[in-house]
C-alpha cells in the first residue's frame, strides 16, 4: 500500500552511467520533464568507463517518481540501480537503539554492573520496592503499547505494522522529553490479554502509553489498567488528542470570536479518539455537538450495539438530529475529523456558518485535503508536520508523561489534561496568533516545559503526586 501525500518528497536515485555515452544535461531534462527538480548529485564511484552516482530528486507524488523511472532507463548510458525512498531509508534497521550511561572498561566495573555487585542491589529493591525508582530504569522509562488494530487511521494492520509509528513515539518522548521509552506490539487483540500482559511487564516502567488500540476495546483495556496499576496509564489516541484538539480549539475561537458555549460542533469518527475529544470540549463548555459514524449522526432514537454510542447519544445532540454528515453539517461553526480519508466535501464546508473552523485531524490522510478545503475556511488544521497548524497528541504526550514522571504522579487525572491544553494553547501569545498559527509547533520548546509544569502543579492539587520533582 502507498500512501500519495500529495506533498513532496526527496527519493535518491543510484544510476550507473556509462561515461562515453551519457549526458547529464539529458538527464535532468528527463528527471524535469517528469516533475522532478534536482536537489543534488554525489558521486558513489568513477573509473574511466563507468560512475555510479546518487541523485536526489524533489517529487510531488508518487506519479511523478514512477514516471521519471520509467523515463530515465530510456536514456543513453543510464542503467537505474536503485531508486530510495528518504522516508523508508530512515527506516532500515529501525529507528532507536539502547545506549548505555557508563561503558564497562575494566573487571571492576564489570563485577559492579553486574555479578556479583548487582545482586546487592537487587537485595535492597526486594528490601524496599520504591528503590526500583530510584535503582533502575523505571523512573524516567514508559512502555509504548499498542495491539496495531487502529495504526492511525489504516485500520486493523497487525502488530508487526504498528511497529514504526511506536519507535516513532519512542523517538519523540526522548528528543521532546527526554522520556526512555520502549515500543511493545502485542500479538493478540483479547482484551483480557493485553490486560495480563500489560500487568505484567508494568514493573519495568514508571508509565504506560497505550496507543493504536481500537474502540471498544480501548476503554476498558485503559479503564481496568489505571485501577490494577499504581503508575499512570495514559491512551495517547483518546486523551493526548483530546489535551492538544481543545487547546487548538481554544486559540481558533480567538480569531474567530466565538464563544464556546455558543459553538455547533460536528465530529467525524466516533472511536477512541472521537469520544475523548468530544468529552473534553464538553467539560469545556461546549454544548452542542453532533456525532457522526460510518451510518449517520448518533442520535437517541435507536439502540447501538456499541454501548459507547448509546451513551454518546445521551450526552450530545441536543436537538436530536439525524441523517448524513453533509445534512447534519449545515451552519455548524466546527468541524472536527477523527475518522478517514476524504469524507469532507468542498459542499459540506461551503454549508457551514461563517468563518468555518476546520480540524481534519485523520493521519496519514485528513478528512478533506488542506489545498482544496483552504478557501472556504477561516481556520483549517490537520494532524500532519508538513501543513500549517498541526494538531497532533504529539503536543501532549511527551510533556504530560515528563511532568507525570517528575512528580511520581499515581494517574494522568482530567484536572492534568486540562491543565496541559491550556498551557500548550499559551505558548502561542495574542501577537503571535492568526489563521495560520492556532497551536505552536511541535519544534517550539516552550511546549514540553510549560505542560511539565502545569501537569506537576494540577498533580500536586489533586494530591496524586507521590514526589517533589527536582527543578
Ligand atoms: N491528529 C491526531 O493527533 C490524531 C490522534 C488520534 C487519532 N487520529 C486519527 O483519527 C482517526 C481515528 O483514530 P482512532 O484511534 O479514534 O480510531 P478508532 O478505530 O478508535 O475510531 C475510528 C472511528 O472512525 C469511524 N469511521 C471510519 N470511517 C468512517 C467514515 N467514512 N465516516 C464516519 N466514520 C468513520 C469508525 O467507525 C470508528 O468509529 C485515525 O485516522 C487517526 O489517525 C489523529
Ligand atoms: O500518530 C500520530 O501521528 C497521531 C495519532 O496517534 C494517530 O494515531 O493518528
Ligand atoms: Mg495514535
Amino acid at each position: 500500500m502507498s500512501i500519495g501525500t500529495g506533498t513532496s518528497t526527496h527519493i535518491i536515485m543510484r544510476l550507473q552511467l556509462d561515461v562515453e555515452v551519457f549526458s547529464f544535461g539529458e538527464i535532468a531534462s528527463c528527471i524535469s520533464a517528469g516533475g522532478g527538480d534536482i536537489i543534488g548529485v554525489d558521486v558513489i564511484s568513477s573509473s574511466r568507463t563507468q560512475s555510479v552516482r546518487d541523485i536526489t530528486v524533489n517529487v510531488h507524488g508518487v506519479k511523478q517518481r514512477e514516471l521519471i523511472s520509467e523515463l530515465l532507463p530510456k536514456l543513453k548510458g543510464v542503467k537505474v540501480l536503485q531508486i530510495s525512498d528518504r522516508t523508508f531509508l530512515m527506516h532500515i534497521g529501525g529507528k532507536i537503539e539502547t545506549a548505555l550511561k557508563t561503558k564497562i572498561k575494566n573487571r571492576e566495573d564489570l563485577a559492579r554492573v553486574y555479578t556479583p555487585g548487582v545482586a546487592n542491589v537487587c537485595t535492597a529493591i526486594a528490601d524496599e520496592p520504591e528503590k526500583a525508582y530510584s535503582l533502575t530504569i523505571k523512573r524516567n522509562t514508559v512502555a509504548v503499547i499498542s495491539d496495531g488494530t487502529a495504526v492511525l487511521g489504516l485500520g486493523n494492520i497487525g502488530p508487526s505494522a504498528a511497529m514504526p509509528v511506536m519507535e516513532g513515539k519512542a523517538m519523540l518522548f526522548k528528543q521532546l522529553a527526554n522520556v526512555d521509552s520502549f515500543p511493545i506490539c502485542l500479538d493478540t487483540q483479547d482484551t483480557e490479554e493485553i490486560i495480563r500482559t500489560v500487568k505484567a511487564i508494568a514493573p519495568a516502567f514508571g508509565g504506560i502509553n497505550l496507543e493504536d488500540i481500537s474502540a471498544p476495546r480501548c476503554f476498558e483495556i485503559e479503564e481496568r489498567l489505571r485501577q490494577e496499576l499504581d503508575i499512570p496509564v495514559f491512551h495517547d489516541d483518546q486523551h493526548g488528542t483530546a489535551v492538544v484538539l481543545l487547546a487548538g480549539l481554544l486559540n481558533a475561537l480567538r480569531i474567530t470570536n466565538k464563544k464556546i458555549e455558543d459553538i455547533k460542533v460536528v465530529f467525524t469518527g466516533i472511536g477512541a479518539a472521537g469520544i475523548a475529544c468530544t468529552k473534553i470540549l464538553l467539560s469545556a463548555g461546549v454544548r452542542n455537538i453532533i456525532g457522526i459514524d460510518r451510518q449517520g449522526a448518533i442520535h437517541r432514537d435507536v439502540h447501538y450495539e456499541n454501548p459507547h454510542w448509546n451513551a454518546y447519544a445521551q450526552m450530545t445532540n441536543p436537538d436530536n438530529l439525524k441523517g448524513s454528515l453533509s445534512e447534519v453539517i449545515v451552519e455548524a461553526d466546527v468541524f472536527i475529523g477523527v475518522s478517514a480519508p476524504g469524507i469532507l466535501k468542498v459542499e459540506d464546508v461551503i454549508s457551514m456558518a461563517k468563518d468555518p473552523i476546520v480540524f481534519a485531524m485523520a493521519n496519514p490522510q485528513p478528512e478533506i485535503d488542506p489545498e482544496i478545503a483552504e478557501p472556504y475556511v477561516r481556520v483549517l488544521a490537520t494532524g500532519r508536520s508538513d501543513f500549517p497548524n498541526q494538531i497532533n497528541n504529539v503536543l501532549c504526550f511527551p510533556g504530560i508523561f515528563r511532568g507525570a514522571l517528575d512528580c511520581r504522579a499515581r494517574e494522568i487525572n482530567e484536572e492534568m489534561k486540562v491543565a496541559a491544553a491550556q498551557a500548550i494553547a499559551s505558548v502561542v501569545t495574542d501577537e503571535e496568533l492568526s489563521e495560520s498559527y492556532i497551536i505552536p509547533s511541535v519544534f517550539n520548546d516552550k511546549v514540553v516545559e510549560r505542560v511539565r509544569e502545569a501537569v506537576v502543579k494540577a498533580a500536586n492539587q489533586t494530591g496524586v503526586a507521590r514526589k517533589e520533582p527536582r527543578v
